[in-house]
C-alpha cells in the first residue's frame, strides 16, 4: 500500500513520529511505500529567506531559486521521516531516477508531473525488508529538479505499482459542507468530484488530491482514500475501508 503523508499532519513532532509509528504498525500487515510532501516546512524555508510563493490551481509557482530551497527542504525532512519509520531508506526522485518527470507548464515554472516511476528499485528495497520514503521532487530528462505537488507524485507511485493509496492529511476526509466534520463523504464518485469542485465545495489542497485519487485509480490502483493523519488508528482503519472518504471511478 501507499501512504501519501502531508505536510500539515507532520506541523509537530510528537504528530509526526505518531503517524511514523501507524505506518511502522502496518508495515507488520503489508509492505508499505511512503510518499511524502511537506508544503508548512517549504514554507518557513521559502519566507525566511523572503522567498514568496503564489499558488496556481493549488500548485506553487517555483521559480529556480525556490526549487533550490524546496529541494532542500524536502531532502532533510525525507531523511527525519525515514529516521522516524525506521528500518526505511528515504529517497528522492533523482535516486535512480526514481521519479522522473516532465515541466508542466511555463505557468507553474519548476513545477512538473511524473511521467515514470522506477518501480524496480521500490520492489528491490520493498524485498530487502526496507520502507521507501520518497520526497517529491522529481527529475528531469535534461537532469534538473522539478517541484511536484506530493499528491500527484503519490498517486503516480500507487498508479505504477497498482496498489491501494492512502491519502493521510488534516481533515477526516471529504466533507460536503467544509468545515463541518459531520459533512464528511464515505465515498465519492468522480462526477460528485468535479460537481464538488465546480460548485466549490472541494477547493485548495483537496482538489490536488482528489484529482490524485481518481489518477491513480485510473491508472490501476484497486482503491484510494482519504483520510486523518491527525487521530490515533485511523491509517488502520482507512486500509481497512473504515475510515475517510473512498474516490470510486
Ligand atoms: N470539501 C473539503 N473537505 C475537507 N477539506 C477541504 C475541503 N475543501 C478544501 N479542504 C482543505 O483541504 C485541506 C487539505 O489539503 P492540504 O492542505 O493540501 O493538505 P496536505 O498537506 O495534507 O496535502 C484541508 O485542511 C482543508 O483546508
Ligand atoms: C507543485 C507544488 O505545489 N508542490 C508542493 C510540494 C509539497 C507538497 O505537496 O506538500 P503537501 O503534501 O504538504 O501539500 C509545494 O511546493 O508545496
Amino acid at each position: 500500500m501507499i501512504v501519501k503523508y502531508g505536510g500539515n499532519a507532520m506541523k509537530s513532532l510528537e504528530l509526526r513520529r505518531a503517524v511514523a509509528g501507524e505506518i511502522a504498525a502496518l508495515r507488520q500487515q503489508q509492505a508499505v511505500v511512503v510518499v511524502h510532501g511537506g508544503g508548512p516546512v517549504i514554507e518557513r524555508e521559502l519566507q525566511r529567506r523572503s522567498l514568496e510563493s503564489t499558488f496556481l490551481e493549488g500548485l506553487r509557482v517555483t521559480s529556480p531559486d525556490a526549487m533550490d530551497v524546496i529541494e532542500m527542504a524536502l531532502c532533510k525532512l525525507n531523511k527525519e521521516l525515514s529516521q522516524d519509520v525506521g528500518q526505511a531508506v528515504g529517497l528522492m526522485g533523482r535516486d535512480s531516477q526514481l521519479l522522473l518527470g516532465e515541466l508542466l507548464g511555463d505557468a507553474w515554472g519548476r513545477v512538473g508531473q511524473v511521467t515514470r516511476v522506477n518501480t524496480a528499485l521500490l520492489h528491490s528495497l520493498l524485498a530487502a525488508g526496507l520502507t521507501p520514503v520518497v520526497g517529491c521532487v522529481a527529475v528531469a530528462p535534461d537532469g534538473e529538479a522539478l517541484n511536484v505537488n506530493a499528491d500527484m507524485a503519490a498517486g503516480a507511485v500507487a498508479g505504477a505499482l497498482q496498489q491501494d493509496i492512502v491519502f493521510l492529511t488534516d481533515v477526516d476526509g471529504v466533507y460536503r459542507a467544509y468545515p463541518d466534520p459531520d459533512s464528511r463523504a464515505a465515498q465519492l464518485s468522480r462526477s460528485e468530484v468535479e460537481q464538488g469542485i465546480a460548485q466549490g465545495w472541494i477547493a485548495g489542497g483537496m482538489i490536488p488530491k482528489v484529482r490524485s485519487a481518481l489518477y491513480a485509480l485510473d491508472a490501476g490502483a484497486p482503491s484510494a482514500v482519504i483520510a486523518s493523519g491527525m487521530t490515533a488508528g485511523t491509517l488502520a482503519l482507512a486500509a481497512a475501508g473504515e475510515a475517510g472518504t473512498r474516490l470510486v471511478p
